[in-house]
């Protein structure tokens, strides 16, 4: 007979289907707390798709963790079903342009999901083609398989530039390059990554444009609620929801950071050996989510993006006391940053953008002062993240 090993656990005395606390696990319709006015617009705008006919491109905007993506994919999938049941075939590809930043990542990366190659005897190398050649034979699947597809570009803003945003436009016009109907819906936590985009491509692409609010304290409680079986039946205690709640609404309204906080408090009770998830867990929990957070939130961010950042770290290190900063205090120890990296500085203008940036994605807060009549009015920035935790972050990332 096997011996058992007694070093390592096999009952989890905490979880029982960890999964649905998992950062990328998609929950099923009954558990997508909240959304249902956002999913009803989202579908209404790709509703011609299940006709074979043009759906609306779309442009979703919103801070992290407001459901963007889940809302995009559950209503993505749900079109290609009732597509099928209308008798056009359809489908949806899924790009994370944070990972496929260039046109040819990301063209590859849509033909390559797209492909039966077992019907269309088409081959899909990683590399080794050229992008125009990528190009052709994303038409040529689209041509064999199907009637209409989804283009979902999420975190659309890290593309390196427009091209590809191009030629699915261009696609898009009247069986150009295929006959394929294409709908593209972007998503974005940048709200001006509008203004970045060329004249001709905004106006295709943005036909729809919606903004998902922050969840607020009882909804995010009722998507943890919905997830409560992960846990074993009664070691959550009664506080541990409501807690992880009123801090996540409270900072972000961000149903990642909220679940990472569920998630962590369990694993706190798992290595620490305790039989019960306490909410006194919640504090240190809350402290790692947000670490994770924030390293989210600036992975793949622009390095003067993060020298913009790391200026104003340094000076609140220096100085926790104060209401904020200036801008031409921040940019004094930008330029001083961009000296030690050897590289070119940006205009104040444009430091001054991504300090907006910033401010949308409540990494910092912006004021107005006024100082009197020989001063004008003036911007201050204070750093809404614990400055250290920002600092370790930055140094990781380099
Ligand atoms: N309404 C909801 N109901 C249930 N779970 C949700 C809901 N909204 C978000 N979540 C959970 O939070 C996770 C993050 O949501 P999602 O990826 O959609 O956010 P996002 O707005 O796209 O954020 P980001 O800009 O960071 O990509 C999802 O994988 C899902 O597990």
């Amino acid at each position: 007979m096997v011996e058992t090993d007694e070093l390592f656990i096999r009952d989890d005395p905490i979880f029982v289907n960890k999964e649905l606390l998992e950062i990328n696990h998609l929950p099923d319709e009954g558990r997508i707390v909240g959304r249902d006015e956002e999913i009803k617009l989202l579908a209404n705008a790709v509703n011609p798709a299940i006709f074979g006919q043009s759906p609306s491109n779309i442009l979703i905007y919103g801070k992290t963790g407001t459901g963007k993506s889940l809302c995009a994919k559950h209503v993505s999938g749900r079109l290609v079903d009732a597509a099928e049941s209308e008798g056009v075939t359809a489908a949806f590809a899924y790009v994370d342009c944070a990972q496929d930043t260039t046109e040819t990542q990301a063209v590859q990366t849509i033909a390559s999901s797209l492909n039966r190659p077992q019907a269309t005897g088409i081959n899909i190398p990683d590399k080794g083609i050229s992008t125009a050649t990528y190009y052709k034979r994303l038409w040529r699947i689209l041509d064999e398989s199907y009637d209409v597809v989804l283009i979902l570009l999420d975190e659309i803003d890290k593309l390196a530039d427009d091209a590809i945003l191009m030629q699915l436009s261009r696609a898009g016009e009247a069986g150009k390059l295929t006959d394929c109907k294409i709908g593209v819906v972007g998503i974005s936590n940048k709200i001006r990554y509008k203004d970045r985009m060329d004249e001709r491509v905004k106006s295709s692409l943005c036909e729809r444009e919606f903004v998902f609010p922050p969840y607020d304290a009882s909804q995010l409680g009722e998507i943890m609620e919905a997830r409560r079986d992960a846990f074993r039946e009664g070691v959550l205690d009664g506080g541990v929801i409501p807690r992880a709640a009123a801090l996540a609404a409270r900072e972000h309204g961000d149903a990642r950071k909220a679940i990472d906080i569920l998630r962590y408090a369990g694993e706190i009770a798992q290595s620490t050996g305790a039989e019960r998830v306490q909410e006194g867990f919640v504090t240190d929990a809350r402290k790692r989510a947000e670490t994770d957070r924030f390293r989210e939130l600036i992975r793949g961010s622009t390095p003067h993006s993060r020298y913009v950042l790391n200026a104003l770290t340094i000076l609140s290190l220096n100085d926790a006391g104060t209401d904020g900063f200036r801008t031409t205090a921040i940019y004094d120890v930008y330029e001083e940053i961009c000296r030690q990296e050897g590289t070119d500085t940006l205009s104040l203008r444009r430091v001054r953008d991504l300090l907006k940036e910033h401010a949308f994605l409540d990494i910092i807060e912006q004021s107005r002062h006024s100082g009197g009549s020989a001063e004008g009015s003036y911007t201050k920035h204070r750093l809404l993240e614990d400055p250290t935790v920002v600092r370790d972050v930055l140094v990781d990332q380099g």
